[in-house]
């Protein structure tokens, strides 16, 4: 007892701890792959997965890592990750096994500890295993809050946020420079949160106020990355005493705090209506009209309001970042896309979305965008719900699979020069992104692909079309484009570490109408 006090009072008990979690990670990893090691005279089995690997090979880029170690062993890898069976596929092909031949069997989520109490227990649509629950609110999100329909009716809100991002710019720039990441992550958060919540709280300045991005900025963090908990369930305590656990904790509180103040203001009978419904109004009213078949609580009304949140704001965000970070680097592509808004949108007159249609070299663009950086690398992980055989290698029900769509979006045998950001490759080509073409998957494929879809590439397209109709971009006064730093950050999405500073020179003045 006295040493251990001696202890705290040096400050070396959180070293100590630390110490002992690492023996116990290191002698459970030891002891998993001895379980599993072949026994050595045994000749090989076909329906063997090639690997067994460990956690520590993943490091703080899974993407990457993953990527190596599959050059090394092929398409298909099974890695023992602590005490989970973990299979990472990486080819066109291998991925349209997991997503379409066997979409159903690999349709589940694993339970990871971060969305367990981010997300009321898993009871959003991201994080849920598959069953009736997950089917039901998939049904809610598919017909009811980003359907075609619902996504057209927010129309307006682009407009205006996308005017709005001009003005910004231009209130700003000339001549001077202008932070551009700035510009449009708060362009994105706000598309987004007038959509979910019909309000704009960069505006109201309500944003600052409840903290609401610092929120959003945690749980990506808290949510991203391999953390070592998710791969040993059986040591969860480990999130207690690193304090992962008090972080989630004080984050879900504010949120969950945040969510009520929104929904009693909602309730409010005395509230004035605003003139489209947004997607908090739909919510409560199938919470509303629970059926004996379907019915929500207000729990659930708050993951999926939530999940609204965590997979909207930040990714469209990032796709226009990287587009216009790859633009500013090859003059030519950025000249090319110029030319073709501003041949078919005269230079008084305003890009809206009935003209993205006609825009062939942008969308090439955006494609190529998300070949080179796709917002999540290695796809959100699936489960195997039941054994599945996938060319000849047998997955046990219960293993974890990651497709690392990074990897799949720069094989040499999809793409030509694959490292090369290069739009016109997809010129007269019909790869798209819409999860029928399985060398491109920014948005995942089958029946976990993204439903945001429809909503993320009308935010883009629009703005990407907006910047390059109304200004010409430089980098600023002794920059080059080799000095950009494109260090990437591994959360739930990844983005560049550093914003996009350049110099926006507007060209002959829009009207306002
Ligand atoms: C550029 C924008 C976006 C990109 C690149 C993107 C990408 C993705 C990806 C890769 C997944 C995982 C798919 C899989 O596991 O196969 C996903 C899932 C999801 N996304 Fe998006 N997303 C975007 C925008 C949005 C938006 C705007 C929303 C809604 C407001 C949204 C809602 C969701 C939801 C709810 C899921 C979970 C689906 C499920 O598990 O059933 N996303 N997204």
């Amino acid at each position: 007892m006295a040493s251990l006090q001696l202890l705290m009072e040096e400050g070396l008990l959180p070293s100590l701890l630390a110490s002992l979690i690492f023996i116990a990670v290191v002698l459970k990893i030891f002891l998993s792959n001895k379980a599993r090691k072949p026994k050595p005279n045994l000749p090989p089995s076909p329906s063997k997965l090639p690997l067994i690997g460990n956690l520590h090979q993943l490091g703080k880029m899974p993407h990457r890592s993953l990527t190596k170690l599959s050059q090394k062993l092929g398409p298909i890898i099974f890695l023992q990750l602590g005490e989970v069976p973990t299979v990472v596929v990486s080819s066109a092909a291998m991925a349209k096994e997991v997503m379409k031949t066997h979409d159903l069997p690999f349709s589940s989520r694993p339970q990871l500890f971060s969305a367990k109490w981010l997300f009321y227990d898993s009871t959003d649509i991201a994080f849920s295993p598959y069953g009736s629950y997950w089917r039901d609110i998939r049904k809610i999100c598919i017909l009811e809050l980003l359907s075609t329909k619902r996504v057209e009716s927010f129309g307006f809100v682009r407009a205006e946020e996308v005017s709005r991002l001009i003005h910004r710019i231009e209130a700003e720039s000339s001549p001077r420079t202008v932070n551009l990441s700035e510009k449009l992550r708060l362009y994105a958060n706000d598309v987004l949160c007038r959509v979910v919540l019909g309000r704009n709280f960069s505006e109201a300045g309500d944003y600052d106020r409840h903290g609401f991005h610092s929120m959003l900025v945690e749980s990506q963090e808290l949510l991203g990355g391999f953390s070592i908990g998710d791969f040993f369930p059986s040591m969860e305590f480990i999130h207690t005493i690193t304090g992962y656990k008090s972080r989630l904790e004080k984050t879900f509180r504010r949120f969950d705090k945040f969510f009520d103040e929104l929904i009693e203001e909602r309730l409010d009978p005395g509230r004035k209506k605003s003139r489209e419904k947004d997607l908090l109004d739909v919510l409560l009213d199938v919470q509303k009209n629970a059926s004996s078949e379907m019915s929500l609580t207000m729990n659930n009304v708050k993951a999926i309001l939530l999940d609204m949140f965590a997979a909207g704001t930040d990714t469209t965000f990032i796709v226009l970042d990287w587009a216009m970070t790859e633009l500013i680097m090859n003059p030519r592509a950025m000249r090319q896309a110029q030319a073709e808004v501003r041949s078919i949108i005269p230079q008084r007159e305003q890009v809206s979305e009935k003209d993205l249609h006609q825009f062939d070299y942008l969308k090439a663009i955006i494609k190529e965008t998300f070949r080179l950086h796709p917002l999540i690398p290695v796809l959100l992980p699936r489960e195997s719900i039941q054994d599945v055989t996938i060319d000849e290698y047998e997955i046990p029900a219960k293993s974890r699979v990651f497709v690392n769509v990074w990897e799949i979006g720069r094989d040499p045998k999809s793409w030509e020069s694959p490292e090369e950001f290069n739009p016109d490759r997809f010129i007269g080509c019909d790869v798209d992104f819409k999860g029928q073409d399985f060398e491109l998957l920014p948005f995942g494929a089958g029946r976990r692909g993204c439903p945001g879809i429809a909503l993320g590439a009308m935010t883009i397209e629009l703005a990407l079309a907006r910047l390059l109709h109304r200004f010409d971009w430089e980098l600023p006064l002794n920059v080059r484009a080799g000095d950009l730093d494109l260090t990437e950050v591994y959360g739930i999405s990844m983005h560049k570490i550093t914003d996009l500073v350049l110099v926006a020179k507007p060209q002959l003045h829009e009207s306002i109408c």
